[in-house]
């Protein structure tokens, strides 16, 4: 089974020794089983040397029990905290592409579900030794009261065994398919979480979206796994059934066939009930484990061979930026396939370079690849056909996570952290507080000397703002910012467009400005403009003549 496989090759020394241990709690559990009936039977249960043997092996019994599910616990852990790291890792070192063509929403049902089905079921993992081990001891103790009892009773438990599985595949099954409905429920839950002011405000849009959007998957997520346990229930049903059968043909069949006295079949009626419990433990494990397992697979599948990511191997990056002399586009194109409809929209091909110290706009109507433009550019999509070069040097899979590191972003759908992570701003408050400043957010904003902000609910234009400081701490050579100035107020606009962005030309920077905003195109030194995936002008802005459309209005 995966899981195991999975957790023998993190720490297969800590496992075997839970597991061992385990083992003599479970013996031990069996011994004291066997201590009780032969007191009873021989009457001894008053003398100290029973009493003294039943104590030591309690004490063995319990605290085996502890050692093993400790140890399993610490295992548990570990092995969690790892998934958890091993699926942030993945989500870090998939491409962009990669990402979103698996769905945000997908990702988020392996951190919310199938994290925690691997955890429940690796969490069986001490009980399951455990019983295993008193399983065995007391078949072992029945053996040696009765030999032909155990032989019946070891078919009993094959036998059940074997009846108990298929219907935990079918099961399984079910299992398996909720997955796919959890995703499509997650789905709606961010749209939910995303979409709440428009629902609010739309009864009828809300009404539907409840009962189209949330309810239909989640009742289909209901039936599947009320499926999926009630198919185990009937089958623990069964088994209970069957292990009373069994008790009863022992007592009023089997017992006339063998010539067991009435004592040994006493002992041996003992043993088989108290190895009820065991058994309805390891019969309902063979559920849960599947079910881990299948979380673990789906998980997996974000591993390099299961996924085919080319960068997973590349380490992640920690030296400066890059130097930056020339930067060039040789026939870039990115192509999007679109499944339900069939169609496509290409990007490209691209001819065109960038130099330190430009400061270069573009434009382009809605939808004409402005922001997948942005993306190529940054190293966020590799391109599908053409060459990226630095300097003279062509961009590959293997440098590409060196190459990001040339640029600084704040995209349209950013995100604002509130932690300067991976910056030190200590040494730098006269910095951070004159560039708050000149932010206007003064007032609003302190970032302590850990680089915590001490907020971010901010209004839209002013956490644009923030995004823009971190950008500066960064002071990286390129800069892009893709329609920042759209939420600011007119002022604020004056200064980004006649300030700050000349201020970064005149630092050397090099920065790309996705912008509608026409009436400040003259500040740029080279307009590029996108139509339809495809660049129609890349012309000095100075005196430039925009296509029709995207002239301003006078
Ligand atoms: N993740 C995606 N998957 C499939 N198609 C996409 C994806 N992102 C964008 N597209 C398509 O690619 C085209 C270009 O999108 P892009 O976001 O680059 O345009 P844009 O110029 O930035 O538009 P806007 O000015 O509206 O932001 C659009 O037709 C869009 O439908």
């Amino acid at each position: 089974m995966k899981l195991i496989a999975f957790l023998l090759s993190r720490s297969r020394g800590l496992l075997l020794l839970a597991t061992f241990v385990g083992i003599v709690s479970g013996a031990s559990s069996s011994a004291l089983v066997s201590v009780i009936n032969t007191a009873l039977s021989q009457g001894t249960f008053r003398t100290g040397k029973t009493f003294a043997t039943f104590s030591g092996i309690l004490l063995l019994c319990v605290l085996s029990r502890l050692a093993s599910q400790y140890m399993l616990n610490h295992l548990n852990q570990g092995v969690l905290l790892e998934l958890r790291m091993r699926l942030s890792r993945r989500i870090l070192t998939s491409t962009l592409r990669q990402l979103e063509e698996k769905g945000m929403h997908r990702l988020q049902t392996l951190l919310s579900d199938d994290i925690p089905a691997v955890s429940n079921s690796l969490s069986l993992l001490p009980t399951i030794a455990i019983s295993a081990a008193t399983l065995l001891g007391c078949l072992a103790y029945l053996a040696s009261l009765s030999p032909t009892i155990c032989l019946f009773m070891l078919g009993f438990i094959l036998l059940g065994g074997l009846i108990y599985r298929l219907p935990v595949r079918l099961s399984l099954k079910y299992f398996q398919q909720s997955r796919a409905q959890s995703d499509v429920l997650n789905k709606a839950f961010r749209s939910l979480m995303e979409g709440i002011k428009e629902l609010k405000l739309h009864a009828p849009r809300r009404a539907a979206f409840l009962a189209q959007g949330v309810e239909a998957p989640a009742q289909e997520l209901g039936r599947l796994m009320r499926v999926s346990s009630n198919i185990l229930s009937t089958n623990a049903s069964w088994t209970t059934f069957l292990f009373f059968a069994f008790l009863g043909l022992l007592l009023f069949s089997v017992s006339r066939i063998t010539d067991v006295s009435a004592a040994t079949l006493t002992s041996c009626t003992l043993i088989i009930l108290y190895l009820q419990q065991p058994l309805d433990i390891l019969l309902g494990s063979l559920n849960v484990l599947g079910r881990g397992n299948i979380a673990l697979e789906r998980l997996q599948q974000l591993d390099p061979q299961g996924w085919n990511s080319k960068e997973d191997d590349s380490p992640p990056y920690a030296g400066p930026p890059p130097r930056f002399e020339r930067l060039e586009f040789r026939g870039v194109t990115h192509t999007y396939f679109r499944e339900n409809d069939d169609t496509r929209f290409v990007l490209g091909p691209l001819d065109l370079s960038f130099q330190p110290g430009e400061l270069v706009f573009l434009v382009g109507g809605n939808g004409s690849g402005k922001t997948t433009f942005a993306k190529l550019l940054t190293g966020l999509y590799a391109p599908d056909t053409g060459e990226v070069w630095l300097n003279s040097e062509r961009v590959t899979d293997a440098n590409r996570e060196q190459y990001r590191q040339l640029f600084t972003a704040v995209f349209s759908d950013f995100h604002l952290f509130d932690n300067l992570f991976g910056m030190d701003p200590s040494g730098r408050s006269d910095r951070v507080r004159e560039y708050l400043s000149r932010l206007q957010l003064g007032h609003k904003v302190r970032i302590s000397e850990e680089g915590i902000l001490s907020t971010t609910s901010l209004s839209q234009g002013q956490r644009k703002r923030l995004a823009l400081l971190t950008a500066y701490l960064e002071e990286r050579p390129f800069y892009l910012f893709d329609e920042w100035a759209a939420d600011q107020d007119p002022a604020f606009k004056e200064i980004f467009y006649n300030q700050l962005l000349p201020d970064l030309k005149a630092q050397g920077k090099t920065v790309l400005v996705i912008s509608h905003d026409n009436r400040f195109f003259h500040v740029a030194d080279r307009l590029l403009v996108l139509e339809s995936g495809r660049l129609v002008d890349s012309s000095p802005s100075i005196g430039h003549e925009l296509p029709e459309r995207q002239r301003p209005a006078s």
